[in-house]
């Protein structure tokens, strides 16, 4: 999982990953890319999975352009089980978009295809363009989805549920239920549970969990996450909302009526594997040191009123021995 930037269109080159799935979501720029199997034009708030294997090239109409990419290995994209939800619901195959077979043949002297394999870049080069197919039929191709078609589905009553209820797309491993990777989004949306916290819950997890904005706020984050950004909490690593937003949420209190989060878009890799963090992502200048402080002046607004003390029971002041 990583994030991506380009200044430049691919001239007289295509790219191919032999090693496994790219999921690319873009969040500034449109992204024209062209596949053996034909066109599709991504803007931010779409994405686009190019399995492995398949030659493309990218295209960037609106100039520099950003976005995250998550890459898998051994296994595919697929939409997830949806178990007591029934048969709609989420993502829906409906909205998932294949090319239409585009070819052009044509001389492209010095044309270049630069291939991922096993982790090493090798580049050949050839006389033609590789986007010569002039038809294909198959359930193997790329894709793409609108994020703004999924319908998610949450708690109507109280608690906070599982992320995982809005996972768009997920690459499973042999375990039921653990991911390689889930991809899951913080769609605009009604929060309508009573007597809950609603934001995400103070938390530390099996699942290493990178986040990305689209466009917006997170509902967990007042400050400091911005759109292009990115998160990393990894495995086992505790982590929750900033105190701006756990102090605003308490003092909403109880009686929060049905709350609209709107003009959001945030999104989660979430992986069972733990990533390693590359060299050049550590000495990034843009590297957020102070991250920390988000949760510095968190305070428990819990207190012992009210509760009538049982014999045993810690007092505050008393020391236990
Ligand atoms: O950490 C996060 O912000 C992502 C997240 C959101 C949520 O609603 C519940 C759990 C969780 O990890
Ligand atoms: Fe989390």
């Amino acid at each position: 999982m990583c994030r991506y930037t380009a200044n430049k269109s691919m001239d007289n080159c295509a790219f191919c990953n032999a090693d496994g799935d790219f999921l690319i979501v873009p969040q500034t720029g449109r992204l024209w890319i062209t596949t053996e199997c034909g066109k599709l034009q991504i803007s931010p708030g779409e994405i686009a999975v190019l399995p492995q294997g398949f030659r493309f090239a990218v295209d960037l109409p609106d100039g520099p352009s950003r976005g995250y990419v998550a890459e898998v290995f051994g296994t595919h994209f697929q939409l997830p089980d949806l178990g007591p939800i029934g048969a709609n619901g989420l993502a829906a195959p409906r909205d998932f978009v294949v090319p239409t077979a585009w070819f052009e043949d044509s001389y492209r002297p010095d044309y270049v295809i630069i291939q991922k394999f096993g982790g090493e870049l090798f580049t050949a080069k050839q006389e033609f363009s590789p986007f010569n197919v002039v038809a294909w039929h198959g359930n193997y191709a790329p894709y793409k989805y609108d994020l703004t078609t999924f319908c998610p589905f949450n708690t109507v009553l109280f608690d906070h549920g599982d992320p995982s209820i809005n996972t768009v797309l997920t690459a499973p491993t042999d375990k039921p239920g653990v991911a390689l990777l889930d991809f899951v989004i913080f769609p605009p949306r009604w929060l309508v549970a009573e007597h809950t916290f609603r934001p995400p819950y103070y938390h530390r997890n099996c699942m290493s969990e990178f986040m990305g904005l689209i466009y917006g706020g997170y509902e967990a984050k007042a400050d400091g996450f911005l759109p292009g950004g990115a998160s990393l909490h990894s495995c086992m690593t505790p982590h929750g909302p900033d105190t701006k937003t756990y102090e605003a949420t308490i003092a909403r209190g109880n009686e929060a009526g049905p709350f609209r989060i709107s003009d959001t878009l945030a999104f989660m890799f979430e992986s069972c594997l733990i990533p390693r963090i590359c060299p050049w992502a550590l000495e990034s200048p843009f590297i957020d040191r102070d991250y920390y402080q988000c949760w510095i002046g968190l305070r428990s607004h819990f207190t012992h009123e009210g509760a009538s003390a049982k014999d045993g029971d810690i007092q505050n002041g008393e020391k236990e021995d």
